[in-house]
């Protein structure tokens, strides 16, 4: 069962850090003229002036007729009312870099992951405003100098782990990831290749208590930032994209990359002479949200986009409770008692941990700065306020030795060490005896195999233990090896049988016509250059019975010699 961290005072203590990113005007909405929506942005608010009141004015007047929402009517209102200003943790304007917002607003985030806390980082806004350019960097080709928040994050994590391993504190650790995107309340794994394995997976409650989890989900050990890179540019084929009106590539989905993050922290005192050690387990999650969109994106996306707009409407009503529950409550920590409906879609069951409490968790809301977006913008503002209102308390989770993968893959490589080294013993010995040449290679064969049980059911038990594991692939391939190339050898042994026999055979036929010859009174010469010519061997030199054959030529020669001078 997880525990706690029995520290007196909570790691981190605060509320979701809400930032806001207002994205450049794009090239094609500068090429048809969008006109600009008057924000004025400081550091830490965003502030609508100078309201076209008169359209808002018409708009409202109209609003019986038109088709908008209640949502959107709700923000023509607040457009009437005199200026508001949201105040955020941390507002970028359009110069600011995604290593700038990474840095100020979520690097925290990262270094608490780095110390076996939960974490979440989320992007949230409308469509095409900027939440893939900041989570995963720009999806154009060639753009190498956008990168995204994930590359940032990754440096990071890897850079604190090594420095913690390295350093005086002598941690070990171990990282896993896996990679999802829900489309269309549909939890499919990245990770794998598309088929009825990866696709559609369930969303299962923890019996333990902590949260919800996609059964199924591949969970993958890394051990570099390069490594988990490729492995998300692999992943991020898979993702759904589309074509909208408003959006190149449209994601289609919501993806969240996770990181689980074991560390296994030596302890000054020892136990009966054994290490002690205690070892956390920190979850960071870093979300795209899809966009929230109009439905008029596209008509043959009706479907996805009031899939999407439903999911993120659910997402919403959690983020309602929970700031209505902590308000409520003067308690640093959040109650639990209250009823936050995050079953009701599978995005909001898969967030829950890091939505309720045990998590430092940071809200990136992008924006778009043109006028037409004015009423979306707002929406996502709201969507913050409220966010910023929720609490987070979280300390770092502590798991039980049996718990810990760290001490299982231990326990496993040692396991191995010995088996290999046995077997690698058996091999040695198996060679220096005497035994025909069948029985070594199927005895090779038998100890490739084993060895390659041993690799597949270590995979089994712990999610392959990778990076020891190579060691036995290593030796696997090298018996491999080692087969094929006794194989070969074998089969020039046979070939090398089967050419001395036909030579045989063609001596002794030479030795009956060359006895015939001289018993028939014909001359020696005839009878020595049919010996001759039975004994000639070809490519001398590659035959091991060469020598031998071209000895007893000579033999026959001298007998034939004899034979005629008595
Ligand atoms: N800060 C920025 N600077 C320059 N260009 C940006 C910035 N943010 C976004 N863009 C550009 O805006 C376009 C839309 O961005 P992006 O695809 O990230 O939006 P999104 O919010 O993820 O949209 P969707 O929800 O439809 O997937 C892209 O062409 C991207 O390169």
């Amino acid at each position: 069962m997880a525990s706690e961290c029995p520290l007196p005072t909570p790691w981190h203590h605060g509320h979701v850090s809400v930032s806001c990113r207002m994205r450049p005007l794009l090239p094609g909405e500068v090429a048809i003229g969008t006109a600009r929506a008057p924000w004025v942005l400081s550091d830490r608010s965003i502030t609508l002036t100078e309201r076209s009141l008169t359209r808002v004015d018409s708009d409202f007047s109209d609003a019986s007729k038109s088709l908008k929402t209640r949502g959107e009517l709700r923000n023509l209102d607040h457009l009437r009312k005199p200026d508001g200003e949201t105040i955020m943790d941390h507002v970028f304007g359009e110069e600011a870099s995604t290593q700038q917002v990474y840095e100020q607003a979520f690097r925290n985030i990262v270094f608490g992951a780095a110390e076996g806390m939960n974490g979440a980082i989320l992007a949230y806004g409308q469509t095409a405003s900027g939440k893939t350019f900041s989570i995963s960097g720009s999806t154009a080709q060639n753009d190498e100098l956008n990168k995204g928040m994930i590359h940032f994050a990754l440096d990071d994590l890897f850079g604190q782990l090594t420095k913690k391993a390295c350093g005086p504190e002598g941690i070990e650790y171990l990282v896993r990831m896996s990679y999802c995107e829900l489309y269309m309340e549909r939890v499919n794994d990245l990770l794998r290749k598309i088929g009825p394995q990866s696709q559609n997976l369930a969303v299962k409650e923890d019996p333990e208590g902590r949260g919800f989890y996609a059964d199924g989900l591949k969970e993958k050990i890394v051990s570099s930032a390069e490594e988990v890179l490729m492995l998300f540019a692999e992943a991020e084929k898979r993702r759904r994209v589309a074509h909208t009106r408003y959006n190149e590539v449209s994601s289609r989905s919501h993806t969240l990359l996770t990181l689980c993050v074991e560390c296994s922290v030596p302890l000054e005192d020892a136990k009966d002479g054994e290490a002690q050690s205690v070892t956390r387990v920190g979850r960071l999650v870093i979300v795209d949200l899809a966009g929230n969109e109009r439905l008029e994106a596209g008509a043959e996306y009706v479907a996805e986009s009031s899939s999407i707009n439903k999911s993120l409407f659910f997402l919403g009503k959690v983020i309602e409770k929970l700031a209505a529950r902590d308000k409520r409550t003067t308690s640093s920590v959040p109650e639990d008692n209250e009823h936050i409906p995050f079953r009701d879609s599978k995005l909001t069951r898969l967030l829950s941990v890091h939505l309720n409490g045990n998590s430092q968790t940071g809200l990136l809301v992008t924006l778009t700065p043109s006028e037409d977006a004015i009423e979306q913008s707002l929406t996502t503002l709201r969507f913050a306020q409220k966010a910023a209102e929720v609490r987070c308390v979280a300390k770092p989770v502590l798991i039980s030795k049996e718990q810990s993968l760290i001490v299982k893959q231990r326990e496993i490589i040692s396991q191995l060490h010995n088996q290999v080294r046995s077997l690698q013993e058996e091999v040695q010995r198996s060679q220096r005896s005497e035994v025909p040449e069948e029985d070594l290679t199927a005895e090779r064969e038998q100890c490739a195999q084993q060895l390659q049980a041993l690799v597949l059911s270590s995979s089994e038990r712990g999610q392959s233990f990778v990076s020891k594991s190579r060691e036995v692939d290593t030796v696997v391939t090298a018996l491999h090896h080692n087969m094929d190339v006794l194989k070969k050898q074998k089969a020039m042994v046979v070939e090398s049988m089967k050419s001395l026999y036909k030579t045989i055979h063609n001596i002794t036929g030479a030795v009956a016509q060359a006895t015939d010859v001289l018993n028939t009174g014909g001359g020696t010469e005839i009878a020595k250059e049919m010996v001759r010519s039975a004994c000639a061997v070809e490519n001398e030199g590659q035959n091991a019975w060469s020598p031998a054959i071209v000895d007893l030529g000579e033999k026959l020669e001298l007998l034939l010699n004899a034979k005629s001078h008595p």
